[in-house]
């Protein structure tokens, strides 16, 4: 065998992502002739940041084409705790409501853990309540942070079985990077959490056969931190100067660099960001059957 590589395999996240939103409209369709039951997502928006409203259109958009009912909160960005928490709890009390979504980051003026700590765990379809954190780290049934419940449903489509392979996640946020190692772990990888104390991250990142980069950082990960024929799951969404006046996107990897080393690489975009909104239309069908006490659906 040669040594001479080949380009990585491109994880197509928005096609699995386009294909799973057709699955759950599938559900949702039956649920709603069976069971006169539609579930119902609420997206509460705090401030006017850019960023934020174009993945909570994105998100309007998506749970309307899969017949679900959508319910967008646009609070100002001087809006109090106790507005909030109000308002938390009127949707805590709907039941047209099955999932709750907060969109963070949060004005200063807020206690985001607090805000996520009052919605109900069984509508808390991002799953950042600290009871749905504590059920997955314990193995117990729960709803499971989306953007890390994406990546593991495109691992194991790309791999199959993840038992006995190393993961390394870079990243520790309670959203993305601790979530995902516990997921990992749950399927048996063995898992190294790396953030920005780890020493000579270089070479914890060259262990890899999964590699999944949650760090924030425009393509901090180079290709020969990449062990030749790793899976790598590049969460990151940075917004960068383009061409003239534009801007364009990029993950915290170095895309073409790594592609040239990885046996398998997520792009941005177009890897996990529309997995993230397939996954919190999942939870949120997933939330809604649990609250009529229906079966679980069978997505993945
Ligand atoms: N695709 C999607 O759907 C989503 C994408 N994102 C994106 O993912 C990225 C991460 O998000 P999030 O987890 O919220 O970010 P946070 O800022 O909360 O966490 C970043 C983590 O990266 C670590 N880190 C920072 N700098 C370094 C470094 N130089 N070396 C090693 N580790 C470092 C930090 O370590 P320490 O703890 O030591 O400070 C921290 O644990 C962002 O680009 C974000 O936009 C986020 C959510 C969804
Ligand atoms: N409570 C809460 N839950 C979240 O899940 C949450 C949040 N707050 N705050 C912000 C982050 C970020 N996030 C993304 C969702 C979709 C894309 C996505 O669809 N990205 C497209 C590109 C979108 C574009 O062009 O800007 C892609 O990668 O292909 C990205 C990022 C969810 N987040």
């Amino acid at each position: 065998m040669s040594e001479a590589s080949t380009e990585a395999r491109i994880i197509d996240g928005k096609a699995f992502a386009a294909s799973l939103r057709g699955r759950i409209g599938e559900q949702v369709a039956g649920l709603k002739t069976r069971h006169g039951l539609t579930p119902g997502l609420a997206v509460v928006l705090v401030g006017e940041d850019p960023a934020s409203q174009v993945y909570v259109r994105s998100k309007g958009k998506q749970t309307l084409e899969a017949g679900m009912a959508s319910f967008e909160h646009r609070l100002d960005a001087s809006t109090s705790q106790e507005t909030l928490l109000k308002l938390v709890a009127e949707l805590n009390a709907d039941p047209a409501v099955h999932g709750i979504l907060v969109q963070l980051p949060l004005p200063k003026q807020i206690d985001a853990e607090a805000v996520i700590n009052a919605i109900d765990p069984a509508k808390d379809v991002d799953g950042f309540h600290v009871i749905n954190a504590g059920r997955l780290a314990t193995g117990q049934k729960s709803l499971v942070p989306c953007t890390p419940l994406g990546c593991l449903l495109l691992l194991r489509d790309t791999l199959g079985s993840l038992s006995g392979l190393e993961a390394v996640v870079v990243g520790r946020s309670n959203i993305v990077g601790k979530p995902m190692a516990q997921l990992l772990l749950g399927d048996s990888c063995t898992v190294t959490i790396a953030h920005s104390r780890t020493k000579d991250l270089p070479a914890v990142c060259r262990r890899a056969d999964i590699l999944v980069a949650a760090v924030g950082r425009p393509e901090m990960i180079r290709g020969d931190w990449v062990k030749p024929g790793a899976t790598v799951i590049d969460v990151g969404i940075n917004r960068v100067p383009g061409e003239g006046d534009k801007t364009r996107l990029v993950g915290d990897v170095a895309y073409a660099e790594a592609a040239r080393v990885a046996g398998a690489i997520t792009p941005v975009p177009g890897g996990v960001g529309p997995m993230t909104i397939a996954c919190l239309l999942a939870n949120t069908l997933t939330a809604a059957c649990r609250s009529a006490g229906l079966p679980e659906p069978e997505l993945i």
